[in-house]
């Protein structure tokens, strides 16, 4: 396609010339006439193709997306009876949704190809009405029968190359509209990810004032052991008008560990969203004078994160480079260390069922781990990556208080900071300040030890 694109303006250049030198000025201003009605009508039957296009594009991936949900949650699904028959009719919906996009864009480009093919073939006939026209009118009378037939066939040669360079133009047009919907849908992701990207990565770590809990949230500056400041922050659920949380001030620093808690739906995890610039806030301003990622602030959230690989890539999940391949050599200090990790979250079994920690299995992590099991698995990431700030987001709710008090000592052990989100009244113990989440905007901030 791009090698056509680039060669058309001089092949049209050349034979525009030639065509000018068999016909005058008829031959090229009919034939660019002809060329300039064919786009226009061609643009007309293109425009819809390109919207049903990109509609179908949608469609298709919700399909799919369904499918997967019920490949996740085959499970659940098979224990709660009657899911079976609801699913099935929801995905027989979006299948119906999609045939009938798709039956919309095989009928629009039905006639877009009608009109592609009628431009193909008028083509042909006017290479000979172009030379009709100085013919009849007179211009080559002089010329003997076998000299006005080299003449007619050397003049359609050109014109219907000439033709036949614009027919490739307009043929070019179809694979166009395929192509533009496809980029509108890509480029829309694109543009989003560019700006979710931008918004978390716009903010100056050294810049702004920092507020103090401890002085009653009073102003101070030069804080370098602070995770976030909060500053009269109001936020809500995108869905809703009524604020979470109203006018939050506070600071997370370095050795207080912070809880939150409330009850369901008061907009814990929603501080997190963000703090992480998920959501936007409603008003107030909040500092993060460190980032999110394994050297700053690590979140554990509530579904647990697991990729699909080896027991290696669920510790350490990054992408394999050779320098990766390089220090997974067995026995390495790498290798060591994710041992005693496994060993302290107390999933080290795991390692038996895997037959090593590089061996590759065939099955989906989430299928086979207990919530339990996921949720340590985690908190042996968490170890072997050791942020500053660790961000856990019930994420000791599928485990035993016991377990959960070692994985908190542990943490700490490790020099983490903890902002916990969570229920239990047992995870006040592993905390120096609550903040509470009361409904309706309200929240109260205690200080649990001296
Ligand atoms: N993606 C979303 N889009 C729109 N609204 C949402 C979304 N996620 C959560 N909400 C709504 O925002 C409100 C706060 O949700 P959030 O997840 O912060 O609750 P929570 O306090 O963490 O609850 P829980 O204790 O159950 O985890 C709820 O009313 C919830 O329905």
């Amino acid at each position: 396609m791009a090698s056509r694109l680039i060669l058309s303006p001089f092949t049209l250049t050349y034979y525009t010339y030639q065509c000018f030198h068999s016909t005058g000025w008829v031959g090229p201003v009919s034939i660019f006439g002809y060329f300039v009605i064919g786009t226009v009508v061609n643009k007309m039957l293109m425009g819809p193709i390109v919207s049903t296009l990109f509609e179908q594009e949608k469609l298709e991936g919700d399909f799919r997306f369904k499918h997967m949900q019920i490949r996740v949650n085959a499970e659940s699904v098979a224990f709660y009876s009657r899911a079976g028959k609801v699913e099935h009719v929801r995905t027989d919906r979006r299948l119906q949704d999609l045939l009938h996009t798709q039956r919309s864009l095989v009928n629009k480009e039905f006639w877009l190809y009608i009109g592609v093919n009628t431009f193909d073939y008028v083509g042909g006939f006017l290479s000979y009405v172009v030379i009709a026209i100085p013919i009849f009118g007179g211009v080559y009378s002089g010329l003997s029968p076998a000299e006005l037939s080299a003449l007619v066939s050397r003049n359609a040669f050109v014109c219907i190359y000439l033709i036949n360079c614009f027919t490739q133009l307009i043929d070019l047009s179809t694979t166009l509209s395929d192509v533009a919907g496809y980029t509108h849908r890509i480029g829309e992701l694109m543009e989003e990810m560019h700006s979710i990207i931008k918004k978390q990565c716009d903010y100056d770590p050294a810049s702004g004032d920092s507020y103090d809990f401890d002085s009653d949230v009073q102003p101070s500056h030069g804080a370098t052991d602070t995770a976030f400041i909060l500053d009269r922050l109001s936020y809500k659920s995108p869905f809703s008008e009524e604020l979470l949380v109203k006018d939050l001030s506070l600071k997370i620093s370095q050795g207080t560990n912070l809880l939150v808690v409330g009850n369901t739906g008061t907009g814990k995890t929603s501080l997190l969203r963000v703090l992480n610039r998920l959501w936007e806030s409603s008003s107030g301003f909040f500092h993060m004078t460190t980032c999110f990622g394994p050297r700053g602030i690590l979140f554990l959230p509530q579904k647990p994160y697991l990729t699909d690989g080896t027991l290696r890539e669920q510790v350490t999940p990054r992408p394999v480079t050779t320098t990766v391949l390089m220090s997974m050599s067995a026995g390495s200090v790498d290798d060591e260390r994710i041992l005693q990790f496994l060993n302290l979250a107390g999933v080290s079994s795991l390692l038996k069922r895997t037959g090593g920690l590089d061996e590759k299995v065939d099955w989906n992590w989430y299928d086979v781990l207990s919530p339990g099991e996921m949720q340590r698995l985690c908190f042996a990431r968490l170890f072997y990556l050791q942020p500053k700030y660790a961000v856990l987001d019930e994420a000791t709710s599928a485990l035993t208080e016991e377990a959960e008090g070692q994985l908190y000592r542990a943490c700490k052990q490790l020099g983490m900071t903890l902002v916990s989100l969570g229920h239990r009244s047992s995870l006040e113990k592993h905390h120096d300040v609550v903040l509470k989440l009361c409904g309706g905007g309200q929240w109260e901030l205690t200080r649990l030890k001296p």
